[in-house]
């Protein structure tokens, strides 16, 4: 399967829009369903902005694509051969939802789930065609982060693995196909650098922008050119050998939430969607921050297609 003719994205949060964005693209018609309205409303100001950001990647526009925004969920499945579902990260809320677009969809129609990492088999416990079920990890923002986790759930058949992969490299994105585990990869590496983080800010040993600064340039720079495992031959075995000796034994090893985030969770302070959280945002602060954020991950992405992968 290459970039599918019809899709339809379940859920159209933080992620579903930049990901029905990119699939419009390269020629899909794309329906974008959620339950809420105003989420749709605002589905349809982020499409425009993702689009304006593919326009700027320089990315070409497959004709025939298009994006349109649907409340009923039978209607935005109504004749799709690729389903995404972006909803909540909830296994009950996810099961639920699954449930209702195999009750609306042919049996050989691709699921798949943007799951930040519940366990594929678990999601698909109580599906009729399992066979047909993955995971597609997107990264934030989708349309811009141009690598995919694809995870088989035991059930999952090769055949459904090798389309999916084959739509991601359409995108001329990375496809890491990967064995099932909580988080997959790519989160949990993230969340062991967030739990750190995390635990440093509450000891008071430092501040956000401190914690910010430093993971941007000593770590983030370095790693967006050079891989873990490579940094290591870089740095020296031994010498990671030395540092984690006494290192790793003082490492958070929280086993819950962070007591910081789930404070500011019960407080609804969720970050810029609230537009509070880490920091406080003024008028007008969040759609700046957004639009840096934007002009800089557009910036490192042109730079680093230009340089050899190490
Ligand atoms: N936010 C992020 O950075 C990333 C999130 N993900 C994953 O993607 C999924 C979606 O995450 P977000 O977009 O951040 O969530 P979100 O909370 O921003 O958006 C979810 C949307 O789903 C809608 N929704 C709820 N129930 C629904 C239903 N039954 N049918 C249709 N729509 C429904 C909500 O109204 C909401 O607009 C989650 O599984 C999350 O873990 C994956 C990669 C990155
Ligand atoms: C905090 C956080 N949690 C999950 C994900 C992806 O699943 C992301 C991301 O893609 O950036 C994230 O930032």
């Amino acid at each position: 399967m290459t970039i599918p003719k019809t899709s339809a994205v379940i859920g159209s949060g933080t992620m579903g829009p930049g990901i029905a964005a990119l699939l419009a693209r390269y020629g899909s018609t794309v329906r974008l369903n959620d339950i809420s309205e105003e989420a749709l409303t605002r589905a349809e100001t982020a499409c425009s902005g993702a689009s304006a950001v593919l326009d700027q990647l320089q990315i070409p526009t497959v004709p025939g694509g298009s994006v349109s925004y649907e409340l009923d969920l039978t209607a935005a499945l109504d004749g799709a051969d690729f389903v995404i579902e972006a909803v909540p990260e909830t296994i009950e809320l996810k099961k639920s939802v699954l449930a209702q677009i195999e009750a609306a969809v042919a049996t050989d129609v691709v699921i798949a789930t943007n799951t930040s990492g519940i366990p594929i088999t678990d999601m698909a416990a109580s599906m009729a065609h399992p066979e047909r079920f993955i995971g597609m990890h997107w990264s934030n923002p989708p349309h811009l982060i141009p690598m995919i986790e694809v995870i088989r759930g035991d059930q999952t058949s090769t055949e459904v693995e090798t389309a999916l992969v084959e739509i991601v490299r359409a995108f001329g994105y990375e496809a890491v196909v990967e064995k099932e585990i909580p988080g997959f990869i790519e989160n949990r590496v993230l969340y062991a650098i967030m739990r750190e983080c995390l635990s440093l800010l509450e000891q008071g040993v430092a501040t956000q922008e401190d914690l910010d600064t430093c993971v941007k340039w000593g770590i983030g720079y370095k790693l967006a050119v050079i891989g873990p495992m490579r940094l290591l031959d870089m740095a020296g075995l031994d010498i990671y050998t030395s540092v984690s000796s006494y290192l790793n034994p003082d490492l958070s090893k929280e086993s819950g939430i962070s007591p910081l985030v789930r404070e500011l969770t019960e407080q609804n302070r969720l970050g810029m969607k609230t537009e509070d959280g880490m920091y406080p945002y003024g008028e007008g602060d969040v759609a700046a921050k957004r639009a840096d954020i934007l002009r800089g991950l557009v910036t490192v992405r042109k730079a680093l297609s230009e340089i050899k992968p190490v």
